[in-house]
């Protein structure tokens, strides 16, 4: 195969990841992966995640052969542009990706990487495991009880960027548009206003909650609660419920049930075995993750409240650096840390490279190697259990032992060899 790059180094050896018209991948044992090692704290747990990934495939009879590819500050450099085609390209063409965090400005400059890379590659799914790792300190009394697997869908809500500056023609035109042309001429305060939409789609809620119910059943969760305000944002957030509701109905037959049917025909004893779909209001929802832990599952909801939720679920697990996640779409998986590029702490080798390592997992098991996975949960499970962290789990240890970035990442790698 032949490739058109500008600037990516496609490595001699090594093979690339195909996919089947059925949707299976063919995945080689010298896989070539893209990887983009991201801005802020990127640079530090980008190459020490790469370094574990390649022991734990080592450890297992396989190898990496890694692609650089560029996106952020280090496109910038290359190519003098954020995103360039190039990485896009590469992504697409070799299927399975991992990525660190990239920095979006705040309030002005170029739109979320991240989101881009999201949509341009029709990931529509952020799939975000939030589970407790032995020794691993947490705020919560019961951090075993969170074992929830958010799907947050990647590619509409005002997340997908439509929206006009304070000041501008074009939010005048939209402001004279929906008061003089749609009636709500009571409604927004005097400008300067800045105005958003808000896109929801049954094609994007039902493939969402799709992929969510079809994990749940593969997985044998007990529940799948759709999170929403649709009580407020009835055609968005209420049509989301719906359409998740309609899908779990409509094509799950008697393997699903709702939490409705769970009360009228089982007095709320969920039978052995079953699955069961419900709905929580977010806000709400906010507060169970913390009351009523146990009592969910996987969680499937739209773009913003998935962003905030992971994050707040993940502080109960132990913080950022710890949670992990992955993009999936047809036949294709970005992973990459829930966290962000945490400029205070960038270039220390300080930052805690776990949820990078952990997406890494992530990747692996989608390609079928969970054996590799399976080690390298074993293996950063018992540096933490043994009080060989970074800063900010230290902070919170008695008696633990703060370890660089790198060394962290030096240690589990040992724990792969003697684990292997
Ligand atoms: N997918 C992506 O690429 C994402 C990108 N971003 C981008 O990242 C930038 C910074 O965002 P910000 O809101 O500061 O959120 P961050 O997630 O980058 O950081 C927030 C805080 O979380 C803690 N933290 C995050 N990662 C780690 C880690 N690996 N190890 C230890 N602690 C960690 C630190 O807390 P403390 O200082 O208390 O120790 C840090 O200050 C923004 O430009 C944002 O847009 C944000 C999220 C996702
Ligand atoms: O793209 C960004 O900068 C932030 C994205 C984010 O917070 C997330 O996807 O969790
Ligand atoms: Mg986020």
């Amino acid at each position: 195969m032949s490739y058109d790059y500008d600037e990516v180094e496609v490595p001699a050896d090594g093979e690339q990841i195909t996919a089947d018209d059925d949707g299976s991948l063919n995945v080689p044992e010298t896989p070539i992966i893209p990887i983009i090692h991201g801005d802020g704290i990127g640079q530090d747990v980008g190459p020490v995640a790469q370094r574990v990934l390649d022991a734990a495939a080592e450890a297992t009879g396989r190898s990496v052969e890694w692609m650089r590819v560029y996106a952020g500050s280090s496109a910038r450099e290359k190519y003098d542009e954020n995103l360039p085609d190039d990485t896009v390209e590469a992504i697409k063409e070799f299927h399975v990706a991992i990525k660190g965090p990239l920095t979006t400005p705040v309030g002005a400059g170029f739109r979320s990487l991240n989101v881009a890379l999201r949509k341009k590659l029709d990931l529509y799914a952020n799939v975000r495991p939030t589970y407790h790792l032995d020794g691993v300190p947490s705020p919560v009394k019961d951090p075993d009880a969170m074992d929830m697997v958010f799907f947050r869908e990647n590619t509409e809500d005002v997340y997908a960027g439509i929206e006009w500056e304070a000041g501008t023609d074009e939010v005048q035109q939209v402001r004279e548009f929906v008061e003089d042309e749609m009636g709500f001429d009571d409604v927004m305060h005097e400008n300067p206003l800045g105005i958003g939409i808000k896109p929801i789609s049954e094609f994007g809620a039902k493939r969402l909650v799709r992929e969510s119910i079809d994990y749940a059943l593969e997985n044998d969760r007990d529940s799948v609660t759709l999170v929403h305000k649709g009580n407020i944002m009835k055609f968005t957030e209420g049509a989301f419920r719906d359409w998740g509701y309609e899908v779990a109905k409509e094509e799950y037959g008697e393997d699903v049930i709702t939490e409705d049917t769970l009360w009228d025909q089982y007095e709320g004893e969920q039978p052995e075995g079953s699955l069961v779909v419900k709905d929580r209001i977010a806000d709400n929802m906010l507060q169970q993750i913390l009351t009523r832990t146990s009592d969910y599952d996987v969680i499937a909801t739209m773009n913003l409240n998935g962003d905030y939720i992971s994050d707040a679920a993940g502080a109960q697990i132990g913080g950022l650096g710890i949670a992990p996640g992955a993009n999936f779409g047809e036949t294709r998986c970005l992973a990459e840390p829930v966290h962000g590029s945490a400029p205070k702490h960038a270039g220390k080798d300080k930052a805690n490279p776990t949820a990078m390592i952990l997406s890494g997992r992530l990747m692996f098991e989608y390609m079928g190697w969970d054996d590799a996975g399976q080690l390298i949960g074993d293996a950063v499970e018992e540096a933490i259990s043994s009080k060989q962290v970074t800063y900010d789990l230290e902070r919170q240890i008695e008696g633990g032992e703060k370890l660089a970035a790198s060394e962290f990442a030096d240690a589990v790698v040992e724990n792969i060899e003697e684990l292997a």
